[in-house]
Formats: C-alpha cells, sequence, structure tokens
C-alpha cells in the first residue's frame, strides 16, 4: 500500500522569471505568494503556502518535485523502503524544510535522476486565494496535478516508482507505432490517489535539461480553461497542444509553452478513480479529440543534441 497521498508541490529554476510571471500569474491565473526568496515566484493553488515555486537560476530545470505523506510514520517508511532499494536518501535540513514550508522531508534522486522529495505537513496560508481567473484549482485528496517526467532508464524508473514508493499503475499509451522494432516504448501512467495519474513516465533517449515534460494543474471550471487559453495566445506564449479531451483520465486541456522549455498542461473534468472497480487499460489515442500538437516546440530530451532525432 502506497504512502504517498500525492503531488505536493514542484520546485523549478528559471533564467527568465519575469516571463514565467506572465505566464504563470498573468495569463494561467495561479495566485502570487510570498516566500524565502524575495525574487523567487511562489505560486498558490489553494491554501498552501506555494505548490509550484519558480526560482531565479543559471538554467531553466526541475529542482525537486515534491510527493506528500500523511505524517512522520509515513515519511520513516518511505525513506526505509528507498533506502532498502539501495538508493541514498538524505533528510532535509531544518532550512531546507522551512523553505519549502513543510515540517519534515527527506530527499534522493530517483532513477532517471530526478531530485525527488518527500514530505508531511505542509504550511498553511489561510489568506484568501485570489486566483486570476476567478477559478478554484482542484487539489485537496488529488494533489496539486501530476508531473510527466522523461527517463534513460524506463524500467528501472517505473519498477521504483511502483514497487518501492508504491504508485498504483493506471495503464499506458504505445509510443511511436509498430514500426520501430524492439520492445514496444510506453508512455506509463501512475496514481496515488483518485486523480487518475499524479505521475507518467515517458522514454526519452538522452537526459536532459529541464528534467520535467509537464505539470498539469486542473481548474474547476470549463470557462476558466477557456480564459486561460485566451490569455496566454494574447501574451504570445507557444500552444504546444490545442484543447483537446485525453481518453485515459476524460480532461478536457491544452499545454502552453514555459520559459525553459516545458509544457504547463491546464485543463478541467479530469475523472476520479474509484480503485474497487479499476484496472490498468492501455489507450491507442492520447485524445478522443482535439490536442494537435503539430504546433509543439520541440523538447529536449525527446531530440538528440545535433537535432537528428525523427
Ligand atoms: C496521453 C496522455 C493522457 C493524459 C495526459 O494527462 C497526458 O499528458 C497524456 C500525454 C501527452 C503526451 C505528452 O505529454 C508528451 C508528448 C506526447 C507523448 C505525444 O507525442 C502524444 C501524447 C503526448
Ligand atoms: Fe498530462
Amino acid at each position: 500500500m502506497t504512502q504517498i497521498r500525492g503531488l505536493g508541490y514542484l520546485r523549478v529554476q528559471t533564467r527568465d522569471i519575469d516571463r514565467w510571471r506572465e505566464l504563470a500569474v498573468d495569463a494561467l491565473g495561479f495566485a502570487e505568494g510570498t516566500g524565502p526568496d524575495p525574487d523567487g515566484l511562489y505560486l498558490r493553488m489553494d491554501e498552501r503556502r506555494a505548490r509550484l515555486v519558480v526560482l531565479p537560476g543559471d538554467s531553466d530545470r526541475v529542482l525537486s518535485v515534491g510527493w506528500e505523506v500523511r505524517d512522520q510514520f509515513a515519511l520513516a517508511a518511505v525513506g526505509r523502503a528507498v533506502e532498502a532499494y539501495g538508493t541514498a536518501v538524505q533528510t532535509l535540513s531544518r532550512e531546507e524544510a522551512d523553505d519549502r514550508g513543510v515540517e519534515a522531508g527527506v530527499t534522493f534522486e530517483d532513477p532517471a535522476g530526478v531530485p525527488v522529495e518527500v514530505f508531511f505537513a505542509p504550511v498553511l496560508d489561510h489568506s484568501p486565494v485570489l486566483t486570476g481567473l476567478g477559478q478554484r484549482f482542484v487539489t485537496g485528496g488529488q494533489g496539486m496535478g501530476h508531473v510527466v517526467l522523461p527517463t534513460t532508464a524506463m524500467d528501472d524508473t517505473v519498477a521504483f516508482y511502483t514497487e518501492v514508493l508504491g504508485f498504483l499503475p493506471r495503464g499506458a499509451m504505445r509510443l511511436g507505432g509498430r514500426s520501430s522494432g524492439g520492445p514496444a516504448r510506453r508512455l506509463r501512467f501512475m496514481g496515488v490517489n483518485e486523480r487518475h495519474h499524479s505521475l507518467a513516465v515517458a522514454p526519452a533517449p538522452h537526459h536532459s535539461d529541464p528534467g520535467v515534460v509537464h505539470l498539469m494543474v486542473e481548474v474547476d471550471t470549463l470557462d476558466a480553461v477557456g480564459r486561460a487559453l485566451d490569455n496566454v495566445r494574447g501574451a504570445g506564449f507557444s500552444i504546444s497542444s490545442t484543447l483537446g479531451r485525453h481518453t485515459n483520465d476524460k480532461m478536457v486541456s491544452f499545454y502552453v509553452r514555459a520559459p525553459g522549455g516545458w509544457d504547463i498542461e491546464y485543463g478541467c473534468e479530469g475523472m476520479r478513480v474509484d480503485e474497487t472497480h479499476y484496472t490498468a487499460e492501455e489507450i491507442t489515442a492520447d485524445s478522443y479529440w482535439g490536442h494537435d500538437w503539430s504546433g509543439s516546440e520541440p523538447l529536449a530530451a525527446f531530440t538528440s543534441p545535433a537535432g537528428t532525432d525523427r
């Protein structure tokens, strides 16, 4: 049984914090909070102090993916499981925990080299969450949303999240058709709560920044998704995928390219999984309609450094 309750937070660094603010606050309607770094962007979605933290840096990359557990006992159990697997686990220092607004946490690398943090007891900010589109973000028991991570070690990464951290398989999608030869490559979805997937992992030919494919956040109305889409287009952001409805989590979403070469997926109407009846399925199309990726700027992890891939 998994100890992980949901995606808690995502911390990234960027060379262009001003453009990030234009995207997240002005266009997507995240509420801006404050945090320890006066130059950082602390984005609120709910009563948490911050869910998405964007810090100034000299490159664009993921700093940590934060997974939430119930309490100190669950945190200790996760730490033991990861160490038993042979992965070094470090406890967040007092200062690091304060920085993240959590009581305590641990950190380790997943097999793809992504910095993972597991924490409990986030610090709340009880002031009203003044979102820019009047929307509510769907969080609570479903966590912050989902992340898709690229990995050059697909089997190890899936084994780590499922067998060590206890994520539940929530289906897959074959990539590249049958022509590629060798074993089928699949995008694999995993969940820890009613949200269909809190994590997906995608096979990538090589390791590179930013180390994340996309972050999905869910809002409560289609109108908010539509307004966000108008806003990002008006502000000159690149639309990686048009609006569409996914076949697995039933979400209606679009994808916008964030500074740093990864996407924010912004959607609504995601389904809720009832584990009493759920079985993992393989989808054969990413969407019922829409989700035209043809205008997408390439992601570094899926193109060779020489630009010779596909
Ligand atoms: C297939 C799917 C279902 C639900 C999701 O939330 C979701 O993000 C996806 C995958 C979207 C996926 C992607 O993010 C990177 C580029 C991908 C692999 C494609 O080329 C098609 C599907 C795309
Ligand atoms: Fe997604």
